[in-house]
């Protein structure tokens, strides 16, 4: 009796991982920039390198590099993490008959031109403003037709760092014979954001050209869509704004009043996710030489942990009308 197979391939995606690419747009002696880290996955008719060692269906991971460095070259859309990721999506599904999807994450390096003489940005001399990341992950699906192009976009932020002296309180939660945490209408409030959210999908028109290397933005931008450029800063300063301002309850309660602002002033945001870790500062206790540092209001000195931290997740969504 032949032996019944115990296991089968269900899934399977590979490409090629941190792919950096910095790259300079001349603009006469105005320049500029942007560092890129890419991730680019392809999913396809890739079953038989898997399960029968045949590299014939293969795009080596090399190549997905290379090609990832020439789309930095030629794509007009390189300045723009998201229009730049659905050209690179988009060339891989239209160039290989036998990729169905590619999934392309993008994370941003932060660079901002230095001020020089009262104010004036410098054409070419740049610093690194923040060690926070613009991210953004896309899906070009062409698993409905090569002329019938879906993409999928998320975007947001990671490790943008920020912390409250004050305007933060804990108090109402449940206390058993587990709970050993004091209550405080006063405390430190500090967290690394990590923001995505999500558009509705988006109709991509297939490159017609040989090379496969056209990729058409639509003409006009709808505000709060993909294609608007204002977007990513939005987001950043809802994030920062409702941070600063908000009288907070709790991680929990501040999270969602950030989310519920990015909704409202981005018509095609369909969900946002926050994680946020809640970066503990303990006030260190005095009592032993008589200060006292634990009172709310006298607490000035602060053990900052790094771990264990809190951490406190949801996603938010677009009620459907
Ligand atoms: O904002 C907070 N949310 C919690 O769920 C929590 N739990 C905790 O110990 N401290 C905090 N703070």
């Amino acid at each position: 009796m032949p032996n019944k197979p115990l296991s089968s391939l269900t899934a399977a995606r590979y490409g090629k991982t941190k792919v950096r690419v910095f790259r300079i747009v001349r603009q006469d002696k105005w320049h500029h920039i942007v560092e890129y880290n890419v991730d680019v996955l392809l999913e396809g008719d890739i079953e038989s390198s898997y399960t029968e060692a045949d590299n014939s269906v293969v795009v080596a991971t090399d190549s997905i590099k290379n090609i990832t460095y020439y789309l930095a070259k030629v794509s007009p859309h390189i300045l723009n993490p998201e229009k730049f990721a659905l050209h690179l999506g988009t060339f891989f599904v239209s160039k290989y008959a036998h990729v169905h999807k590619a999934f392309v994450a993008i994370e941003q390096l932060r660079w901002a031109r230095i001020p020089v003489e009262a104010g004036k940005e410098h054409p070419h001399a740049f610093y690194r403003d923040g060690d926070d990341k613009r991210v953004v992950k896309v899906e070009v699906d062409a698993s409905k037709g090569k002329d019938k192009l879906v993409g999928r976009v998320g975007a947001g932020i990671s490790d943008l760092l920020v912390l409250k002296s004050t305007g933060s309180k804990f108090e109402g939660f449940i206390r058993d014979e587990y709970t050993t945490l004091v209550e405080v209408d006063d405390r430190i409030f500090s967290t690394s954001v990590d923001l995505e959210y999500t558009f509705s999908e988006i109709p991509l028109k297939a490159p017609g050209d040989a090379e496969k290397l056209q990729f058409a933005v639509p003409e006009g931008v709808e505000d709060g869509s993909v294609w608007d450029e204002e977007v990513p800063e939005r987001a950043r300063r809802a994030t920062l704004e409702v941070f600063a301002e908000d009288e907070s309850a709790s991680v929990q309660a501040t999270l969602y009043k950030m989310a519920q602002r990015i909704i409202a002033e981005n018509a095609h945001i369909q969900t946002v996710t926050y994680t946020l870790p809640n970066k503990h500062y303990i006030p260190v206790d005095m009592k032993y030489i008589g200060v006292d540092n634990l009172t709310p209001s006298k607490a000035e000195v602060f053990t900052p942990v790094a771990a264990p931290s809190g951490l406190i997740s949801a996603t938010i969504s677009r009620k459907q009308e």
